[in-house]
């Protein structure tokens, strides 16, 4: 059986911020009265995090955080988790909804920054920069114009047309390239961009090929030695979704056997959980592969806007109750609750919820200010809105309503 708890005055809510967080997020929680915080530079281990957890009601991440149901069982003062990034499959969202909490993300603030450092990708490997380079380190010296290319009247190949694939389309034009777009959904081809109707038809016309595509069960190794193989001699490979989506080996066998002339990535399998930790990769060692680590959206600018909106989305929940814009909850933008009592019912989304909630709030003969109810196909989230004195009370009486898994009162 689940148990249910109640909310807490701001000082005694207890935020945890992972894998070094942006200031922006901090400052904000604090302008917002949340001083309760403990700021950590890199992510935690399963059993870490479950220690850590258990007095914690906010925790902010980034993609390296695996919060899983041992995680969110062991959390049991959770009210809200917030991915400081786009892609939430570091998060067992729905996990998350049965223990009733709710994940948020910035689901635009670092888009253009990936944009910006595949195209500066796309010129680099396009002139073979990463061998140069790492050759010139070593005291060698490869000037020479063969194969070196120019990025005017290329084909780029982009994999995912959503919020980064189409803004790295656009970018892509500005420089003279084509762009041809494989997306499993109909997409809006901008500029002079062509759709194509197979990934195997995007992999054998383009020049260089980009992923920009979530992790899924679908998108699970979708470039292995297959796909590799249907590329163009000498084409270029660019990867900056998540280390899931290739088969690593099988592209570290592509570039050590010629086929592909070069590949950036950004995202592995497995990454270290932070700075201090070694990485470890087939691809290390081979020079005409750019390696970052994973900071395809690490500008300032973006961690900063990152910061500000992920932080503000889990204010306006824990202030307000507002779940707007929550990738696993039922959505309730709610006006503020100035003169009132606000008490926030999430339960299982069964027959008869709202019933046995207004039949308490009858008993009491209280003025019902506003209700606000959602739901989705597992949970309802209602929230209420009263002029009574008697809201812990009622509260109380809420909690035992069969099928409950988490209320609160906010003042
Ligand atoms: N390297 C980095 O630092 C960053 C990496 N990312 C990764 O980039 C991914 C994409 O980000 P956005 O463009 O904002 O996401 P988005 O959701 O706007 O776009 C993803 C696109 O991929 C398409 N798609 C899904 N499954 C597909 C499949 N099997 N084949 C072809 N297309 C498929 C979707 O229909 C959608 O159009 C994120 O999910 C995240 O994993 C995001 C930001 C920073
Ligand atoms: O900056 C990060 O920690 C992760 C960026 C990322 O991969 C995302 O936004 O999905």
């Amino acid at each position: 059986m689940s148990v249910v708890k109640q909310s807490l005055s701001k000082d005694k809510i207890k935020i945890l911020m992972l894998e070094g967080v942006h200031p922006s997020a901090i400052k904000l929680f604090e302008r917002h009265g949340y001083t309760n915080m403990e700021v950590l530079p890199s992510s935690l281990s399963d059993d870490e995090l479950i220690e850590k957890m258990k007095d914690v009601h906010i925790v902010g991440i980034r993609s390296r955080t695996q919060l899983n149901e041992r995680v969110f069982a062991a959390a049991e003062k959770l009210i809200a988790v917030g991915c400081f990034c786009i892609g939430t499959n570091q998060v067992d969202l729905a996990a998350a909804k049965r223990h009733g909490v709710v994940v948020f993300n910035a689901p635009f603030s670092n888009t253009r920054s990936v944009a910006e450092l595949v195209l500066a990708e796309v010129i680099m490997l396009l002139r073979g920069i990463p061998a140069k380079n790492a050759s010139a380190h070593r005291g060698g010296w490869l000037k020479s114009a063969k194969n070196s290319f120019e990025a005017r009247g290329k084909t780029l190949g982009i994999v995912g047309y959503g919020h980064i694939g189409s803004q790295l389309s656009v970018l892509a034009e500005q420089l003279g390239m084509q762009v041809i777009y494989y997306d499993i959904e109909d997409k809006l081809p901008l500029g002079n961009a062509m759709p194509v109707h197979t990934l195997d038809d995007l992999l054998s016309q383009a020049d260089i090929v980009t992923l920009h595509v979530p992790e899924t069960e679908q998108t699970q190794m979708m470039m292995g030695v297959r796909q590799f193989s249907r590329m163009k001699p000498n084409s270029l490979f660019i990867n900056a979704s998540r280390g899931t989506v290739v088969d690593i080996e099988a592209l570290a066998s592509a570039l050590q056997g010629g086929h592909l002339a070069g590949a950036a990535i950004d995202v592995f399998p497995v990454e270290p959980k932070g700075n201090n930790e070694e990485f470890l990769s087939p691809l290390r060692g081979i020079d005409n592969c750019l390696l970052t680590p994973h900071i395809g959206g690490s500008t300032m600018e973006a961690q900063e806007n990152i910061g500000t909106e992920v932080a503000g989305k889990l204010v306006r929940y824990s202030d307000n109750g507002s779940t707007l814009s929550a990738v696993n909850f039922p959505e309730v933008s709610l006006p503020t609750h100035d003169t009132t009592r606000r008490l926030l019912h999430i339960h299982k989304n069964q027959p008869g919820m709202l019933n046995a909630i207004n039949s308490i709030l009858s008993e009491y003969q209280i003025n019902v200010a506003g209700q606000y109810l959602q739901t989705d196909e597992a949970v309802g989230y209602v929230v209420m809105d009263i002029d009574s004195n008697n809201g812990s009370e009622i509260l109380a009486r809420m909690r035992k309503i069969p099928g409950t898994i988490r209320a609160r009162q906010l003042f």
